[in-house]
């Protein structure tokens, strides 16, 4: 449903976009009748090498009332299981009641696409040209899909461990992608990189980063994983969606030792600066307001559709 509502007519855009870019705002604000959304709570499932993550959030101005359940494993390599699941349950803040239970792999994965072409309309160079995604999952996927539909790059590359993967992502996207030997190849001379992967090492390098370029880093979601390198966190100017997260989840942040320069909603806002002449990195964690107006955009778009059932 998510996916058939976002696949017609430019719906990141016209849909998703304003309702995250509001949220994020809201957010950062940290006025709590805007917003209440503490950091999830992980539960680790040792034996499974996953992890069980609780992701509340209530807006009270806009009667939003929503938990995400999200499981995700770090699982070897060849394995065939999920590498994560999620489900998303939108409640009425009234009464208590369930409206409405979503599955939340392509809400996890719009949403969390969406939030970085937001980083990377406000921190990515003008007049971009190539944009280098290392990682050839679900998320590089709806990256593709959102960057894409939102800006006009004139190559599309893509790295992924396994030639196999990176064909098999080329052949699901609709268009041209330069497929890269190595993770160097095709972020050398990138305006934009997105780094997609399950990796808990780095798989970016700063000396590899052309200086002024716009990075959002969407793995690595544990206090002891990385996706990028000391010295791209220290050369960066580093954006998150949240700083509480970021000071509790963020391996590339806490292990380098990184200063956090702003929230995504702070720019928004306009209380910070969006530093587009400068390199950046967009550390993205996930927020369970992103899921909480995700949902509450299927549920309008439901119940817009079934109106006319309802009232008879
Ligand atoms: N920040 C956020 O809000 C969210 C973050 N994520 C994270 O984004 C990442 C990608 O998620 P999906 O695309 O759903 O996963 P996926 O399993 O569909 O794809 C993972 C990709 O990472 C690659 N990979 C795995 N291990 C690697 C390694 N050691 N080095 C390099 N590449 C490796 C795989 O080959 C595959 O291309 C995960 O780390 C996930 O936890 C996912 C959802 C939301
Ligand atoms: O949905 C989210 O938020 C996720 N965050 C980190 C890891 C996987 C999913």
């Amino acid at each position: 449903m998510f996916q058939s509502l976002i696949s017609a007519n430019s719906p990141f855009d016209k849909y998703l976009i304003p309702r995250l870019e509001d949220a994020l705002g809201k957010f950062s604000k940290g006025h709590s009748a805007e917003v209440i959304q503490p950091v999830r709570t992980t539960v680790h499932l040792k034996k499974h090498h996953g992890f069980l993550g609780v992701m509340p959030s209530y807006m009270e101005n806009d009667g939003i009332l929503c938990a995400k359940l999200l499981c995700f494993y770090k699982r070897e390599d060849g394995s065939t299981l999920p590498g994560s699941q999620a489900t998303v349950v939108l409640l009425d803040p009234e009464y208590g009641n369930v409206k409405a239970v979503v599955d939340g792999q392509v809400i996890t994965v719009m949403r969390t696409a969406a939030a970085s072409a937001i980083s990377a309309k406000l921190l990515m160079p003008p007049n971009a040209e190539v944009l280098a995604i290392l990682g050839s999952g679900r998320q590089a996927l709806g990256h593709y899909n959102v960057f894409t539909e939102i800006f006009s790059f004139k190559e599309v590359r893509v790295w992924s461990r396994t030639r196999d993967g990176a064909e098999r992502f080329c052949r699901s996207v609709d268009g041209p992608v330069t497929i890269c030997g190595s993770a160097e190849e095709a972020v050398k001379g990138a305006d934009a990189i997105v780094t997609v992967t399950r990796s808990v090492e780095p798989v970016l390098f700063g000396h590899w980063v052309k200086p002024g370029a716009h990075v959002a880093a969407v793995g690595a979601c544990r206090p002891d994983w990385r996706e990028l390198d000391d010295l791209l966190m220290k050369d960066a100017v580093v954006y998150v969606d949240s700083r509480e997260a970021a000071a509790a989840e963020s391996g590339d942040i806490i292990l380098s030792g990184t200063k956090v320069f702003a929230e995504l909603g702070e720019v928004l806002n306009g209380t910070k600066p969006a530093h587009k002449e400068k390199t950046t990195v967009f550390k993205s964690l996930g927020l369970g307001i992103e899921d909480a107006v995700s949902a509450q955009l299927v549920f309008d778009k439901w119940k817009s559709s079934h109106q006319t059932t309802l009232d008879s």
